[in-house]
C-alpha cells in the first residue's frame, strides 16, 4: 500500500475528547489560544528539505528528490508543547501564493492562512503515527517521553495553483486529559 493511502484512519478510533480538535476546520491556533494560557509558536526549523514519502504526491511534486520548503513549529502553552506542526510547500509557492510564509517568524501560520479569503482548504485526513513515521521521530527530538502512537491530521491549503500541506501532530497534553470542546483543561 502506498504511504499516501494510509491517511485514512477513521475518526471513530480517536479518543472522543480529541475529536473536536481533529475536526476543527477553522484555525487550530485560534482554538488553542481560546483553551490554553500563554500560547506561543516556537519555530524548530524552517528552510529547504527533502519531503517525506507521503507528502510527495499531495503537493504535486514531480520527483521525490526535489527539495521543498518546510516549516516546523511547536505550538506551546507556557513551556508545554501541545502540537507539533509541519508544513511543506514547493519553492515556487513561496515566491507566489504563499509568499508571506517566508517572513512569518514566530507569528502563527494560521494568522496568515485564515486572514486571506482567497486561500481554500481541502478536507482533513487523519492517521496515527508511531516511530516508523518521520513526523513522530521529529516530534520526539523536541518532546521527551512521547507515547508510542500519536494522532495526526493534515490538509492542503490552496492559493491559486500553489499548495501548502499542513500536518499537525497532537502531543501528550491531549492524551493525559484532552480538553473538552468548550472548556479549558
Ligand atoms: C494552520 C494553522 O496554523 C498553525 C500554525 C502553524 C505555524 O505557525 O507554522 C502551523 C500549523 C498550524 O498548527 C492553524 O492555525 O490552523
Amino acid at each position: 500500500m502506498p504511504r499516501s493511502a494510509s491517511w485514512h484512519t477513521p475518526l471513530c478510533l480517536a479518543p472522543p475528547a480529541l475529536r473536536p480538535w481533529l475536526t476543527e476546520r477553522g484555525s487550530l491556533t485560534a482554538r488553542l489560544v481560546a483553551h490554553y494560557p500563554a500560547f506561543s509558536v516556537r519555530v524548530c526549523a524552517q528552510g529547504p528539505a527533502v519531503p517525506h514519502d507521503d507528502e510527495v504526491r499531495a503537493i504535486a511534486l514531480a520527483r521525490s528528490s526535489q527539495h521543498v520548503e518546510t516549516r516546523e513549529v511547536l505550538l506551546m502553552s507556557n513551556d508545554t508543547p501541545l502540537v507539533f506542526a509541519h508544513s511543506v510547500l514547493q519553492h515556487r509557492a513561496l515566491r507566489s501564493g504563499f509568499r508571506p510564509i517566508g517572513r512569518l517568524g514566530n507569528a502563527s501560520l494560521g494568522s496568515f492562512l485564515f486572514a486571506t479569503p482567497t486561500i481554500r482548504r481541502s478536507p482533513l485526513a487523519w492517521r496515527r503515527i508511531d516511530a516508523r513515521h518521520p513526523l513522530w521521530r521529529k516530534a520526539a527530538q523536541h518532546v521527551a517521553a512521547l507515547p508510542a502512537r500519536l494522532w495526526a491530521r493534515r490538509s492542503l491549503f490552496f492559493a491559486g495553483h500553489d499548495r501548502l500541506l499542513v500536518t499537525e501532530v497532537f502531543l501528550p497534553p491531549f492524551f493525559a486529559a484532552a480538553p473538552a470542546a468548550d472548556a479549558a483543561p
